[in-house]
């Protein structure tokens, strides 16, 4: 095996020529090692680890090799996000502000954004695959019996039967959920795909849901220059976080000009024929000419065939930490990323796919593979040590419980805030740079469990507090983590001191 097959797939950029057709795949063989259906970012790498561990991996895609993250969701989104937030920094700075003379430029942000997405062309993760040793299989898979695919391939009418030595693996991923909102779904609403992949910038955008997908696109198309509205059910947006993450962030949204709405209920939506779209809430009417629907999402495993290994068609695929699915018997079958909703996260899904793929191997050579906590079989850390970043501007950094999250686990917790603005790394960074950061520590065990920070970039300060909780490093050695003078970072001591350190 090559150095560069065992490199995580790389999300590039590239002209590339035009994909394969159906007749012109790889011919199939009757049995794989392993068969991972979904090649996403997670079923990617679950078969670059199994082929690393030396089992042939057999990996079947329907649409891109990528998946969601590459083509519609994190590459695109961020892409379409960095430059608002870079010129944005750049004016918070005299003496760099007055060099800014212009706008964002939306025509030379979208060919940005294209190139992050290759154009929506999926070549160089193909070669990448196939480099590394995966054979892949352009078409759509479902299950058919214990180990037993089938594989209908892109452009050819007949089924191919694949069978698994050792597992099987579901990485279809989800999809966007529409509320049942009369009128709605009649619309076709853009969802994630279309608002990570517009040509053309809105006029007037109503978004519904101010989670995640709701906040980051707000900002992003509102500072390409639509008119946006954000309406949210719940008392915040991004209700699930700290409280004051959703204050700052719609504070933040509201300065580019974003019309936040909370606690507002969608009653129906409706559009006059090629004309504008009214939504009707409990506070009143809204026109708009497009609509984006960011309510959340759900597994993707319609047509997966989950009744052929005695699963309802609908079932929720419960997993143990290695990701194997408790409710089929004989430990062949696994669930790795979106689909089984434990972390609907890239780096989450590239965790379990890490884990998922070594238990797979081990357990091919006879071993045990028991999924202890924190063993190499075992994605330990989804349960309470997951990093998340809101890439608006300002960035939302997550890891761990919220207080209210841990207090609802039990733990015993005392929290501490600070104001990012009084960091001197933070204030040389930016003039009014306005931020918020909160340590949650437990208090039986003097650890942390959980960090949230709101403020320009802070995105990068999150794998400090993720190792503080997934190493349990104790308060008292954390204070001789001392942080460089003058970063954002310093934020770690002034809440180690507002604990009383
Ligand atoms: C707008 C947006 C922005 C996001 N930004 C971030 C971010 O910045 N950072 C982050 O960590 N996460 C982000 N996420 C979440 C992230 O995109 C997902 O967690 C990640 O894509 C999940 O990867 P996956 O491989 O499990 O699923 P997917 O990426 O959905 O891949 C599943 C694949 O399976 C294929 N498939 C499905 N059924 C079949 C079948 N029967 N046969 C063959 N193929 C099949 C699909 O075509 C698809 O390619 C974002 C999500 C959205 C919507
Ligand atoms: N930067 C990132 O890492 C990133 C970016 C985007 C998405 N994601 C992932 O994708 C997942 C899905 O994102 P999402 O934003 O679709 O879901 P979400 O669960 O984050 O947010 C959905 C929001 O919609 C609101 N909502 C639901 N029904 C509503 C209704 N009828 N009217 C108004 N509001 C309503 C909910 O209260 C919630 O705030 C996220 O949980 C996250 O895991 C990650």
């Amino acid at each position: 095996m090559s150095d560069s097959a065992s490199e995580e797939r790389p999300h590039t950029r590239a002209e590339e020529p035009p994909r394969q057709t159906g007749a012109e795949q790889t011919p199939l063989d009757r049995t794989y090692d392993v068969v991972v259906i979904g090649g996403g970012a997670v079923g990617e790498n679950v078969a670059a680890r199994v082929v690393q561990r030396g089992l042939s991996a057999l990996l079947i895609e329907q649409e891109l090799l990528g998946g969601e993250c590459s083509y519609w969701a994190c590459m695109p989104s961020k892409a379409l996000l960095r430059p608002g937030e870079v010129l944005r920094a750049a004016r918070a700075v005299p003496g760099a502000a007055q060099a800014v003379t212009g706008d964002l430029d939306v025509r030379a942000v979208l060919e940005r954004r294209d190139a992050f997405t290759s154009n929506w062309n999926d070549s160089s993760q193909v070669r990448w695959a196939e480099q590394t040793g995966i054979t892949v299989a352009r078409g759509r898979g479902r299950l058919d019996g214990p180990r037993r695919v089938v594989v209908q391939l892109s452009g050819d009418t007949e089924e191919r039967p694949v069978e698994a030595r050792h597992a099987v693996v579901l990485c279809t991923g989800s999809q966007p959920s529409i509320p049942p909102i009369p009128g709605l779904r009649e619309l076709r609403p853009w969802t994630s795909r279309e608002a990570t992949s517009a040509k053309e910038v809105p006029k007037r955008l109503a978004i519904v849901g101010g989670g995640v997908v709701g906040c980051e696109m707000a900002q992003a198309w509102a500072r390409l220059g639509s008119q946006v509205v954000l309406l949210e059910r719940g008392e915040r947006v991004l209700e699930a976080l700290e409280p004051f993450v959703g204050d700052l962030l719609a504070d933040a949204l509201r300065a580019d000009g974003v019309d936040v709405r909370t606690g507002v209920a969608l009653r129906s939506a409706s559009r006059e024929g090629e004309g504008p779209v009214t939504l009707a809430t409990d506070d009143g009417e809204i026109t708009a000419d497009t609509v984006l629907v960011a309510t959340g999402r759900a597994p993707r495993t319609a047509g997966l065939g989950l009744e052929t290994v005695g699963l309802e068609p609908d079932a929720r695929l419960d997993v143990d930490d290695s990701c194997r699915v408790t409710a089929v018997e004989g430990g062949w079958l696994y669930a790795a990323g979106d689909v089984n909703g434990r972390a609907l996260f890239t780096h989450q899904g590239k965790y379990q796919a890490r884990m998922c793929g070594d238990a797979i191997a081990a357990r091919a050579r006879g071993e045990h593979a028991s999924p202890v906590a924190w063993s190499p079989f075992a994605a330990t850390a989804d349960h309470h040590a997951v990093p998340a970043v809101v890439f608006t501007d300002p960035q939302v950094a997550t890891v761990g419980y919220t207080e209210a999250q841990a207090r609802d686990e039990g733990i015993s917790v005392r929290a501490v805030e600070h104001d990012l603005g009084q960091v001197a790394g933070a204030a040389l960074r930016a003039d009014g740079y306005t931020g918020r950061a909160k340590l949650v520590v437990d208090q039986e065990r003097l650890v942390v469990v959980g960090f949230t920070a709101v403020g320009p970039e802070v995105g990068e300060l999150l794998h400090a507090a993720t190792v503080a909780i997934v190493g349990e490093v104790p308060l008292d050695r954390l204070w001789h983590a001392v942080p460089a003078f003058p970063t954002v970072s310093e934020v770690w001591l002034r809440l180690l001191e507002a604990y009383g350190l």
